[in-house]
């Protein structure tokens, strides 16, 4: 990132109106892409709590501050930590680790932990309305900040619309978002229900505070430097326009996604990712960029394409994917104490072989606040275990995506911004339809809009891998590797190893050294590397799973294949009840992810001499994997 200090950052007028508002002003800021919406939010927040009249200031425990995923928690924690002088101390949340928070502090003996993202979200509306605010350890808020909010919508919508209601006269707000960019991705499955809710949470807050609304425009774009980065904007408000277009949403979509396309078409082509020049020019770029993909599975093959192109990246994560970094494990395997001081964790931190990169004074702060012992100035040891287990661990200290170059979806890329996009060239809207006869091209028109107003200085298209042989297995929702043709409809080649699919009931190596394979994870692993599953046996576990699999590293057994694994490896390949499956020896060309720290069962640690917290490090691995059958395997089934 290429941000210098905060001071000479002069906000305009517009931006300073937002930044003065009192802390109980009911305020809607709504802006354009690049308009620092996200900037001023930050110079907000520190005004809120470093307020020279200590009347007017707030405490940062009394600032609420919602966002969606890790990543855009995590953006917003290191702007606050560059912009912010007084905001520093003040908490993002993504809504799911809050909606939890506020179950666990209500009901602590609910089994939080085994319900699904939206179910806690329900079940903490329910809470919230219930009056649960009222029993928070930091009380109710003060104020609320939601970045992002045109993408509220279904359960999350709900919670904030229950959360604003029951603070109706004690708070203020600062909701801030931009239509045009409404992509919500993971939220709503069904297209139907999302199509006609864009901007309802918008409508409800403007007529719920009719009365009292503050609303505030950003109209200059301060992210884009060139007229190639800008080449998207002036469609910006036809793009926000889009559901109440008199034309009707689809038609107008369509029309300003074609538009949207030719302006990309104008634009500086990179040729192909296998070209020797364009590889040459990713490994060289010297800013940030990012190759930006319509889907996963294009995500999936230009990052495998790159990787075996030998050019360094990293593949964005799911914006719900949550690993919790390796040195916890670390961390907890070093202490058998209860509870920890400030000044013990640090000793335990600056011990560690992994902790480059941490910042102990945030890890005290986030880990105290989630994690508070009963002792004065402790952290309390179990509960930050708990933290692991029950995927509470607090958002702001997942590991960053450090790499220069990134690959990601659209969807992944919100709120981010490059020196550098360069964007697979998308197909019309008449060659989506054909593929999906359910398109949303609305969604088509957004995701565009937001591809292409992520830069500051190029945009660039490339042409998409091709993408014919990876197909989706509706069941279990994986990509895998086949022929499109209903005459091969049975043949699979390969399938989509994701998050979850290592075991993490046991540690690797439980049986004979797992202390070992903690320690070759920790030396010799990094993200990027080429991992194997190997078949074990062919004995098949469960009634409706494959064999077992080992996941090799170098030749290094580093884990085994989750059950979740093989119970979709078996409903791929089972392709009809007297179908015969040929197991595939070897599922290869996947690649470590991330290593991170995974709760498991406590006598498993134990016995394999890794402490008692049941807490320890596995590999995360990604890719969409090739079978390999042993010799003739694959043929006889043809
Ligand atoms: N007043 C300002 N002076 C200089 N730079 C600014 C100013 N306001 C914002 N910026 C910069 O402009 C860029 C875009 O800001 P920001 O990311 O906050 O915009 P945004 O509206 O949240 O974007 P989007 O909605 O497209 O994700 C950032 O690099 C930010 O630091």
């Amino acid at each position: 990132m290429t941000f210098s200090s905060a001071d000479d950052r002069v906000l305009t007028a517009e931006q300073q109106a937002v930044v003065d508002q009192p802390w109980d002003t009911r305020l809607l800021v709504t802006a354009g892409a690049g308009a620092g919406k996200t900037h001023t939010l930050v110079r907000r927040m520190d005004a809120l709590v470093g307020h020279v009249d200590p009347d007017e200031a707030l405490e940062a425990s009394e600032l609420l501050v919602l966002s969606f995923s890790r990543a855009a928690v995590r953006e917003l924690r290191d702007r606050i930590a560059r912009h912010g002088e007084h905001a520093r101390r003040v908490r993002v949340q993504t809504f799911d680790s809050w909606a939890h928070s506020v179950l666990v502090q209500v009901h602590p003996d609910g089994e939080w932990s085994a319900l699904t993202f939206d179910e806690r979200i329900r079940a903490a509306t329910e809470a919230i309305e219930k009056g649960a605010l009222e029993s928070l350890e930091a009380g109710p808020p003060a104020h609320v900040i939601v970045d992002e909010v045109q993408d509220l919508v279904g359960v999350r919508r709900e919670m904030v619309e229950s959360l604003l209601d029951q603070l109706q006269d004690s708070c203020g707000f600062t909701l801030v978002g931009d239509s045009a960019q409404a992509i919500y991705d993971f939220q709503i499955k069904d297209p139907e229900e999302y199509a006609d809710r864009t901007d309802l949470f918008l409508r409800w807050v403007r007529a719920s505070y009719s009365d009292d609304l503050v609303e505030l425009r950003l109209t200059r774009n301060f992210r884009a430097r060139t007229p190639e980065a800008r080449a998207a904007l002036p469609l910006g408000q036809a793009v926000q326009g889009i559901g109440s277009a008199p034309e009707g949403a689809d038609a107008a979509a369509e029309r300003l996604h074609g538009e949207l396309r030719e302006l990309l078409l104008d634009q500086p082509d990179m040729g192909s990712l296998t070209d020797p020049f364009t590889l040459d020019s990713l490994r060289s770029f010297p800013g940030t960029c990012a190759i930006l993909a319509r889907d996963n599975r294009q995500a999936l093959l230009v990052s495998e394409l790159l990787h075996t192109q030998g050019v360094p990246h990293a593949l964005r994560r799911s914006l719900q994917d949550r690993p919790v970094p390796s040195w916890v494990a670390e961390l907890l395997r070093r202490t058998e104490a209860a509870v920890l001081t400030e000044q013990r964790l640090r000793e335990l931190l600056g011990g560690m072989p992994i902790s480059d990169g941490i910042d102990p004074d945030r890890v005290w702060r986030a880990l105290r606040a989630a994690a508070r012992g009963t002792g004065r100035g402790t952290l309390d040891v179990a509960r930050l275990r708990g933290l692991v287990a029950e995927r509470r661990f607090p958002d702001e200290l997942a590991d960053p995506e450090p790499a220069p170059l990134i690959v990601s979806t659209v969807h992944r890329s919100k709120g981010l911004e490059f020196d550098r996009v360069v964007l697979l060239t998308p197909p019309t809207v008449t060659e989506l339809r054909r593929r999906d006869d359910e398109l949303d091209v609305p969604a088509e028109a957004r995701a565009l809009y937001v591809a292409m107003t992520r830069a500051r200085e190029d945009l660039y298209r490339v042409a998409a891998p091709d993408t014919v042989t990876v197909l989706k297995h509706k069941p279990t929702g994986r990509w895998y590797r086949g022929v499109p043709n209903p005459r091969h409809k049975w043949r699979r080649d390969g399938v989509e190893v994701r998050a979850g699919d290592v075991c993490n009931q046991e540690p690797a190596g439980a049986l004979d050294d797992a202390s070992g394979v903690q320690s070759y994870l920790l030396e010799r692993v990094r993200p990027g590397d080429t991992v194997t599953f190997r078949l074990r046996d062919t004995l098949p576990m469960g009634p409706e799973q494959s064999p077992r699999y080992a996941v090799l590293h170098e030749g290094r057994e580093i884990g085994d294949a989750s059950e979740g694994f093989r119970s979709d490896l078996y409903a791929l390949l089972k392709v009809g009840t007297t179908w015969e499956v040929q197991w595939p020896g070897e599922i290869s060309g996947l690649r470590i992810d991330c290593l991170e720290s995974v709760a498991g069962s406590t006598a498993a640690g134990v016995n394999a001499g890794l402490g008692e917290r049941g807490v320890w490090i596995a590999p995360r691995i990604s890719g969409i994997g090739r079978f390999r059958r042993s010799a003739g395997a694959g043929e006889e089934q043809e």
